[in-house]
Order: structure tokens, then sequence, then C-alpha cells
């Protein structure tokens, strides 16, 4: 069977990369150890055994020197770099996939580098049309606990969902710091969430945050996210305690069924679509093509090159055939109608000449030859 991926996703700090070790450790407490991929170019110190690590491939820091750039520029363009190698990446993976049941890979905590590069999206999708591919969107519980900080993650979270089109899970990780209860609560209560917008507003009623344009536009947000919520599956975890990981991994074998199931079947009949759509590009083209064509045959029987000449066949010695239709035309000698010139003697020739000749001239007066005479003699 092929191995789930899940790729984690969050912001800088929410706990990635240690809620990464966490599920590593707890794998291999399980035995059924994970195959881990590092897509962190910046990062010093990974706390686990990557199997596959970018910083092998790339040099972060060398690629912000020679391609002068800043920090999100270098991982963007080391990531850029690393996709190029993505099908070498997939074969490996692949390899394993007879003794590992899950690939887990931790991300840049800069999303945007990641979420909307070109080379996250190959990279994405690569995993996503091999293996059953999970999002596992990690929160900072802790920092996330005023309503209006919590609904701007949820945002970011479904602008996730929507540009990667791959089932996701909301992981509020710190639950050894708060319990994830109060964000379970604002995802199924409207009214719950209504009411610590108040409260919230309330306590914060000089910053701005209560005046009437806020408070209607999250209002209004926080309904269109109970669509949203609907699509997730939502754990809490503590990375540093491993509360929660068992839940974790159970919500992925969920997420598993509901890709195979929906993603998988939506994914095909888009690559479908792409196949035919591709299909009939080429069949248009080649119509076109063809019809240009004849077109260019047409034109070429109307307005004829010395070049058309040149490779036809001669079969006529030379001779140019006369069209049928040709008008009548007046030859030098009658008797030369139907190409008898050929078959003439030099002597005939001089002689019919001569005969044309004297039919034709007239003789000099003897007026004027006799001045002619005189002109010469003086
Ligand atoms: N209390 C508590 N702290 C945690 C937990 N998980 C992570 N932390 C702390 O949160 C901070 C950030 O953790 P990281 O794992 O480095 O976070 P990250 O998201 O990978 O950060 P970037 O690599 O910068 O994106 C560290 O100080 C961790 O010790 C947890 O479950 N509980």
């Amino acid at each position: 069977m092929a191995p789930s991926t899940v790729i984690c996703i969050g912001m800088a700090g929410s706990g990635k990369t240690t809620f990464m070790q966490r599920l590593n450790s707890h794998l291999h407490a399980k035995k059924t150890p994970p195959y881990v991929i590092n897509l962190d170019p910046a990062v010093l110190k990974v706390p686990f055994g990557a199997n596959i690590d970018i910083r092998d491939s790339v040099k972060y820091k060398k690629v912000m020197e020679e391609y002068n750039l800043g920090p999100n520029g270098a991982i963007v363009t080391s990531l850029n770099l690393f996709s190029t190698k993505i099908d070498q990446v997939i074969k490996l993976v692949e390899k394993r996939s007879e003794s590992v049941q899950n690939v887990i890979i931790d991300t840049p905590g800069q999303i945007e580098c990641f979420i909307w590069s070109a080379s996250g999206a190959i990279i994405t999708e690569a995993f996503a049309s091999t293996f059953p591919t999970v999002v596992a969107y990690i929160v900072d519980t802790p920092r996330n606990s005023s309503p209006t900080t919590f609904i701007s993650n949820m945002l970011y979270a479904c602008s996730i969902l929507y540009k990667t089109k791959l089932p996701m899970i909301i992981v509020f990780n710190k639950t050894d710091v708060k319990k994830a209860d109060f964000a379970k609560e604002w995802m199924s209560d409207f009214e719950a969430f209504q009411s610590a917008l108040k409260n919230d507003q309330e306590l914060n009623g000089e910053d701005g945050t209560s005046s009437g344009y806020m408070s209607s536009l999250v209002n209004s947000m926080s309904l269109m996210l109970e669509e949203f919520y609907s699509q997730l599956d939502v754990v809490g975890v503590s990375s540093y305690t491993g509360e929660g990981f068992d839940e974790f991994l159970s919500a992925v074998d969920n997420k598993v069924d509901e890709y195979n199931e929906y993603y998988k079947a939506e994914r095909d009949r888009i690559l479908k679509k792409k196949e035919e759509d591709e299909k009939k590009r080429q069949a248009k083209s080649l119509n076109k093509l063809m019809k240009d064509m004849d077109l260019k045959d047409k034109q070429n029987k109307d307005t004829e090159v010395l070049s058309d000449y040149e490779d036809e066949e001669d079969d006529n010695n030379g001779e140019v055939v006369r069209d049928e239709d040709e008008p009548e035309r007046e030859y030098t000698f009658p008797e030369d109608r139907n190409s008898e010139v050929n078959e003439h003697t030099d002597a005939d020739l001089q002689a019919r000449y001569q005969a044309a000749f004297d039919q034709t001239s007239k003789s000099a007066s003897t007026d004027t030859a006799e001045k002619i005479a005189a002109y010469i003699r003086r």
C-alpha cells in the first residue's frame, strides 16, 4: 500500500519542528518508523534524523550570497533549486513504499515561501499525485486565544486549503500550556464565538477592535468559515508531552480515506480532463495545419513560380507543349503547324526564307539607285 504523506505547515514558531520530532518518535515507538523529509533550507538544527534534507542539496547561505538575496528570497530560490529534483525524491520514497507507512514533511516557517511559490506547488503536487497526501496545519494554541487572532489564523488555513486542494487537519499544538477546547468550541458553535468576540471587544474597548466595522466583518467571516470548518478534522496535541498524537494519527487515517474517496477521484477527473483537452487541442492544431497546407496548395496552383517547373519531368525534349485551348497562332510558315519545324533541313529553310523574302520585298526605284551610285563614286 502507498504510504500516506503528511505535509506539516504552520506559522513560524507554531512548533512545527517540535511536532515533527514528537511525531517521528511516536511512530518509532509504534514500530512504524516514518520516512522523514526536511524542506526548510534555513533551519540550523533538525532534531530528527531526516531521510531527505534539502540542506544536503542546497546551501542556503551560498544561495543568499551568490544571488544577492534576502532571507525569504533565498528560501524560495533554494526550494526552486530543490524542486528540479523532485522526481528523484519521489522515486526514493517509492522505493521504500513497501516498508514505510508514513512520510512526514517539514516546511519553512515562512508559509508564503512554500505555499505561494511555484516550487511549493510543484513539490506538493508531486507528492499528492503519487501518494495519499494530507496537510497538517499547526497552530500555536496559547497565541490564538484571542478571537480576532484566531479568526485571522483560520482564514490563513482556509486559503491554504483553497490553494493546495488537499484534505486538512488543524493541529492545535502546545496544549500543555493551553487546552484547545475553546478553539474546538468556537469552531462548532457560532454563538460561543460571538460571545467570546463580544467579551474581547469589551476588554479591548480602546484599541479600535470594537468599532462597528470590525465586529461586523469578523461576524460575517465567522459565518463564511463555518463551511470551511465542516471540511476539517481538528485535534489538540502537545509536542512536549506527546498528548493527542494517537488522535492525530487516526485523523490522518480518516483524511487518507477522504483523499481516496473524494480528492483522488477529483484529481483523476482533473487529470483526465487535462489529457482530453490536450488531445482536443492537438487535433485542432493538426486540422488547422492541414487546412493551411491545403490553402497553400491552392495558392501554389494560382501563382506559379519557376521552381515549380524545375522539377517537372521533361518528356518533350525541350519542346513547349501547346495548350489545346490556346488561341490559333499565326505561323511564319503555314506548313509549320503541327510542330514540323524540326523536320526541315538547313537548305530547305534557306530556300523558304528566300521565297518569303521575294514575295514581300519591293525593288528599289532606279532613281534612288542612281543617286546612291553617284554618292559612292564621289
Ligand atoms: N510548551 C510547549 N512549547 C512548545 C511545544 N512545541 C513547540 N514548543 C516551543 O515552541 C517554540 C517553537 O518551536 P519550533 O518547533 O522551533 O517551531 P517551528 O514552527 O518549527 O519554528 P520555525 O522553524 O521558526 O518555523 C520552541 O521554543 C519550542 O520549544 C509544545 O507542545 N509545548
